[in-house]
C-alpha cells in the first residue's frame, strides 16, 4: 500500500517531456517546505492504494509516459516497487523530486529523474548536497524555480561545481506569478549558458488554481 494524494491524466507541463499527455501519481508527504510550494494540499491529505491498482489506472490511459510527483516521491519506501511495476508494464516513467533526498536504494534506474536544485528563495537551499547530483545519470535531468536574480546566480554556481555532462538537461522555470519569465530568459540568454526556460505549461493550458491538471 501506497498514500496517495491524487492521481490525474493531464498535459505534462514541467521537464523536456513538457507538452505529452502523461498521467500522474502524487504521493502524500514532503519533508520540506518550498516558501512557494504550489503543491502544499499534497503534505498531509491522501488516501491509500495498492500498487497494483495504480498500475492498473495507470494502463487504462493509453498514454506511455508516467509521473510520480508529490509532496515527496524519495519519501515514499514504496516507490521502488511502484516504478518497478510501471516500468515493466511498459510506461516511461518519470520521478520528480526536490534534490534534498537521496536516491533511494534499488530505484529502477531505466526510469528518468528530474531533480530540482531548491535555490535560497525557496528556503531550502541549505539542503542541497552536490553528492546528491551526482548520482544523475544521461536520461535524467535538472530543473530549478528561479525567485530572483540571487537564485539564478546560486544555480549557476551549483552546476559550475557540479559539471555534470551535457546529456543531462537544465531546465530554469520562473516561480509562477513572482518571478517575470522575461526577465528570466534575459539572463539566460546574456549568461550564454545551455539552459532550457520552461513555463509551467498547465497553468497556461488550465486554471492554474485547479487540482488535478
Ligand atoms: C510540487 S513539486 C513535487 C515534487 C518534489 N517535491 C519537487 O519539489 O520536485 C513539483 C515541481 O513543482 C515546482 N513548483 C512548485 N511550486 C512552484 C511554483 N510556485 N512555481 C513554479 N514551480 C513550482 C517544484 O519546484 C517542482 O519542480
Ligand atoms: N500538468 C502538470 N504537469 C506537471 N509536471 C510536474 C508537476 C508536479 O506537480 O510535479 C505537474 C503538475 O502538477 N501538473
Ligand atoms: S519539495 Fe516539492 S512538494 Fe515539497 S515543499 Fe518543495 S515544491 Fe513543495
Ligand atoms: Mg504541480
Amino acid at each position: 500500500m501506497m498514500r496517495i494524494n491524487e492521481t490525474f491524466f493531464s498535459i505534462q507541463g514541467e521537464s523536456t517531456f513538457a507538452g505529452w499527455p502523461c498521467f500522474f501519481i502524487r504521493t502524500t508527504g514532503c519533508p520540506l517546505r518550498c516558501r512557494w510550494c504550489d503543491t502544499t494540499y499534497s503534505f498531509y491529505e491522501g488516501e491509500e492504494r495498492t500498487l497494483d491498482s495504480l498500475v492498473d489506472e495507470a494502463l487504462s490511459h493509453p498514454a506511455p509516459l508516467v509521473e510520480v510527483t508529490g509532496g515527496e516521491p524519495f519519501s515514499a519506501p514504496e516507490l521502488p516497487r511502484l516504478v518497478e511495476k510501471l516500468l515493466d508494464a511498459g510506461k516511461t516513467v518519470l520521478i520528480e523530486t526536490s534534490g534534498a533526498l537521496p536516491v533511494p536504494q534499488g530505484l529502477d534506474r531505466r526510469c528518468h529523474l528530474v531533480m530540482d536544485i531548491k535555490p535560497p528563495g525557496s528556503g531550502m537551499a541549505h539542503l542541497m548536497a552536490e553528492e546528491t547530483f551526482r548520482a544523475l545519470r544521461p536520461g535524467d535531468e535538472i530543473k530549478a524555480v528561479i525567485a530572483d536574480r540571487g537564485d539564478f546566480d546560486f544555480c549557476l554556481d551549483f552546476l559550475d561545481r557540479l559539471a555534470l555532462p551535457r546529456e543531462i538537461p537544465v531546465t530554469f522555470s520562473p516561480v509562477f506569478g513572482e518571478c517575470s519569465p522575461g526577465e528570466l530568459a534575459e539572463w539566460v540568454l546574456s549568461s550564454g549558458r545551455e539552459i532550457r526556460v520552461g513555463i509551467q505549461l498547465h497553468k497556461i493550458l488550465f486554471d492554474p488554481e485547479r487540482r488535478g491538471v
